[in-house]
């Protein structure tokens, strides 16, 4: 029987930009606490409220909804009636060896010890063929279904499609495997779980990718059910664990692994782990997480503290005082839930009398009481146990909410999450490691780390490490468990938006306000359970808000602010009169002109409707023959995952289908490149040209040229940079670091400040190499010519910035290894090109793909495909004298 964490009413509400955040209620606390960091992140305060208090209303809605879900279970026709009992056929023989011999577990080890990873074959491929079917058809059915966790946009949740008896039987078989190599996290059973389907494709409604995050698990198995083949991109990269295994210095994050259809990779709940974005198809994999209430007895894994449990399916009564939340004894208010004694259907451990615990009665309505729930354990429901449970807190168990917990932002949760994560941490550490970290070299993470991020992969630094003053100062205030209100301060911060028409984001001025400027009458925070008293109590302090930071309070009498569309469009217009004011009266030197000159040249992508870029790129056809297209991508336009109001080359792909394959289904992409990269883009016109042709991408038999422009001339002027590079993320930005070499030694010692001196001592690598040549130099910069076979994202920008000190122009990313600084050009370079050094941050990247060369496809002929170098990159050759005459 299992009980639910109290935190999951006010922790964990993940806000994609943000992060996770924590919300009791009180949106003036919310806005306290959050405001710089929401408007950081080019978020809109309302926007995140509207989104915390959404997932508040679904948590709190969770036992209606689950109602509503097993009336619908009722019509449902299962295509595969099959798969609702767990049969050896569904499984991979190789599993069945497993399952004989556990210890062959071993050979399916693809870790160091910092990375405990091991990808075996689970399913048979007709298993995974028939359950993606029942999740198709399951989804197609329109039947009521809830979301597996806030992270997940388009899972779903097996035990709602009635598989839950299957589940159980599965965790039951996983067990002794999961025993054997995570021992400590599972020995006492893993008796309780969660399994949902994750799908990512590529349409702009679709999910793409999954932000760096841990489960709520003690054990995670996360199964392919998808054919390889059908999709590309959307692997899965590991990184350090967040308890005390791992020495919290280890940056590094595992190579990035593809999934196989049927395999299964197992790992802990706690080592971080996020997915790639997908660049075509679709990718569906089956994620089981596997719970032991033992563990999590001790530790809520999700707010770190002891848990207070509650039923899962409890309503809340609660009224001003946090604390007072209370329980109503009243069993109609105890929504499908039950207490029971454990498992008398099987004579496993868990049936054992002691195991007295919160159920999970998530199919359960009141007047069908008395019937088996379903339940994770496959138990029988018993009311009498109610009394018991209350009086033996002991036995609950706590499954927390079912969320998983990234630490991929700076959000001031992180942090906060993360002051309880060092408890929980330590904790883990007495209870857990003692052996291990005398024993060891790891160390176990110190009460003074906390979990954040910089600009490009995640690290561990002190708390009194400098950091926005803003931030930590949230985090502190959120350190306070009881009131959750910030202390009073003499000065606050009232942020006022401002907008970066460039960058597109807001951003906050920061300024303070005097206190008796502030709002001292703020209202004490209410829990209210009526979702539209909820609102209105919202709005009220919205309003607050919003007067507060009108700046200065010069119309008292000033109407509502704008909508933010509104406002955008009018900051906007703002913006480019500005900046053509800007340009008549600062042009002193010429340099914005100048700068000008180079950027005219560039098609403004992303001011052009989807009607006028899918004019654009039927004129820029490079090719269009044996079922294969290519077209000219131009600079800033993104194949996929670009915000909504900028270019994205797949949201047309349908309307450019029509002209240039009317006989085909679709285009599968092929080959798609960065935004800020030039060149062909490749599509398949059917799936198994598409699978042959991402094949010979993969065995490094196509061949693909790249022209650049340097920022300086890169000596030897012509070699092979074989320098492995290890992949480093934060928030979905990839930042590729060379894995040896000097940039590998700088990037260790950054690591190991604040750990005596100790380095991060395990490596992971992708190897690729960059063949270049340089064609032309100038004064200072190069024009180079590069060879690549693999072509691993970013891989000639990391290689010239961060392998050979030789960045691309324009590539400020790939020139400073820690921060995002503008590039500095030499005064000759700035010359050449008429600008003042403060506009070298405006010049575009200058990297252009020139050649694919695909070997034996057409008939077994060549295809060799060029795509012209664009005007402005022409333009600035010309500018820096690199002219191929
Ligand atoms: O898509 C994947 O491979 C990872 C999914 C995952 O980690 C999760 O849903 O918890
Ligand atoms: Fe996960």
């Amino acid at each position: 029987m299992f009980g639910r964490c109290a935190c999951y009413f006010t922790d964990n509400f993940f806000v994609v930009g943000l992060g996770h955040v924590r919300f009791d209620g009180s949106v003036e606390n919310f806005l306290r606490s959050y405001t710089t960091a929401i408007i950081q992140a080019g978020l809109l305060p309302d926007n995140v409220i509207t989104t915390v208090q959404r997932e508040l209303r679904r948590r709190r809605a969770d036992a209606k909804d689950v109602d509503e879900i097993s009336d619908y279970m009722a019509d449902y026709q299962h295509l595969h009636p099959d798969l609702l009992q767990l049969r050896d056929e569904h499984l991979a023989a190789e599993f069945l060896d497993l399952e004989r011999d556990p210890s062959l577990i071993e050979s399916y080890r693809i870790c160091h010890r910092d990375f405990e990873l091991f990808h075996f074959p689970m399913f048979s491929l007709d298993f995974c063929d028939r359950l993606s079917a029942e999740v198709d058809a399951f989804c197609a059915s329109g039947l009521a279904r809830r979301k597996p966790n806030t992270m997940n946009k388009h899972g779903v949740i097996l035990d709602e499609l009635g598989m839950e008896p299957m589940l159980a039987e599965l965790r039951r078989r996983l067990q002794p495997l999961a025993s054997r190599v995570f021992a400590k996290w599972c020995a006492d059973g893993l008796d309780s779980h969660r399994v949902f389907t994750v799908s990512y494709a590529t349409a702009a409604d679709d999910q793409q990718s999954l932000d760096v995050h841990f489960d709520n698990a003690e054990v995670t198995i996360n199964a392919a059910l998808s054919e390889d083949t059908s999709y590309s991109g959307g692997e899965i990269f590991f990184c350090k664990l967040i308890d005390g295994l791992t020495d919290p210095q280890q940056t590094t994050c595992y190579p990035p692994i593809s999934h196989r259809r049927g395999w299964a990779i197992l790992h802990r709940g706690r080592q971080l782990h996020g997915a790639l974005p997908i660049t075509s198809g679709r990718r569906l994999n089956m994620i089981v997480w596997m719970r032991s209430s033992k563990v999590r007895n001790q530790l809520c894994p999700m707010c770190g503290s002891k848990p207070k449990i509650i039923p899962r399916m409890a309503s809340w009564k609660t009224d001003k005082d946090d604390e007072s939340r209370q329980l109503l004894d009243d069993s109609e208010d105890f929504f499908g839930v039950q207490y029971i004694q454990s498992t008398p259907r099987s004579s496993t451990k868990e049936s054992s009398v002691e195991d007295v615990k919160v159920v999970e009665a998530e199919a359960q309505r009141p007047r069908r009481r008395g019937k088996p729930a379903v339940d994770s354990g496959g138990e029988f429901i018993d009311e009498q146990f109610f009394s018991a449970l209350k009086s033996n807190e002991e036995s609950q168990s706590c499954d927390g909410a079912d969320e998983q917990v990234g630490v991929d932002s700076d959000s001031p949760e992180t942090l906060s999450g993360s002051n309880e994560r060092e408890r929980l941490s330590s904790v883990f550490e007495e209870q857990y490691f003692s052996q291990l970290s005398s024993s060891s070299s790891a160390r176990p993470m110190r009460k003074s780390d906390s979990i954040s991020t910089d600009e490009s992969h995640l690290e561990v630094i002190a708390p009194s490490a400098s950091r926005s003053s803003t931030i930590s100062g949230s985090a502190d205030r959120l350190k306070q468990p009881d009131s959750g209100y910030p202390e009073r301060t003499t000065s606050r911060h009232s942020d006022k938006l401002q907008y970066d028409a460039k960058s597109g984001r807001y951003f906050g001025a920061s300024e303070y306000v005097e206190p008796d400027e502030a709002t001292d009458d703020v209202e004490q925070r209410k829990d209210l359970d009526d979702p539209d008293e909820f609102d209105e109590f919202t709005a009220k302090h919205l309003e607050k808000l919003r007067q507060l930071s009108a700046r200065p309070p010069k119309e008292p009498t000033r109407r509502r602010p704008e909508r933010a569309i509104d406002l955008l469009d009018k900051l906007e217009k703002e913006h480019e009169t500005n900046q053509l004011r800007e340009l008549q009266a600062k042009d002193v030197d010429g340099s914005l002109a100048s700068l000008h000159a180079i950027t005219s040249l560039i098609d403004p992508v992303w001011k052009m409707t989807p009607n006028e870029l899918t004019q654009m790129m039927l004129k820029r056809v490079l090719y269009n023959d044996h079922d294969l297209v290519a077209f000219d991508k131009p600079y800033g336009m993104c194949y996929a995952g670009a915000p909504k109001d900028q270019a994205q080359l797949d949201r047309i792909l349908p309307s450019l289908q029509k002209v240039v394959a009317p006989q085909s289904e679709r285009l599968y992409v092929v080959k798609p490149l960065e935004k800020h990269v030039t060149g062909p883009v490749l599509f398949a016109k059917n799936k198994l040209l598409q699978s042959e042709l991402l094949g010979m991408y993969r065995e490094g038999r196509v061949t693909q040229v790249y022209n650049c422009i340097t920022k300086s001339v890169p000596d030897p002027r012509e070699g092979r940079i074989a320098i492995p590079l290890s992949i480093y993320m934060k928030n979905g930005d990839i930042k590729m670091k060379p894995s040896t070499g000097p940039a590998a030694a700088l990037q260790a010692a950054a690591e190991s400040q604040g750990s005596k001196g100790k380095r991060s001592e395990s490596r992971h690598h992708c190897m690729v190499n960059t063949d270049y040549r340089v064609v032309r130099d100038g004064k200072m910069c190069a024009l180079v010519e590069c060879r690549v076979a693999n072509d691993v994202t970013h891989q000639v920008r990391s290689h010239f910035g961060f392998g050979i000190d030789c960045p691309i122009l324009g590539d400020a990313k790939y020139t400073h290894l820690f921060k995002r600084l503008p590039q500095r050009l030499p005064p000759p370079v700035l010359q050449m090109l008429g600008i003042r050094g403060a506009k070298s941050r405006e010049l575009p990247m200058f990297l252009h793909l020139r050649r694919v060369l695909l070997p034996e496809i057409a008939d077994g002929k060549n295809i060799f495909i060029e795509a012209p170098l664009p005007r402005f990159f022409r333009f600035t050759m010309n500018k820096l004298r690199l002219f191929i005459k």
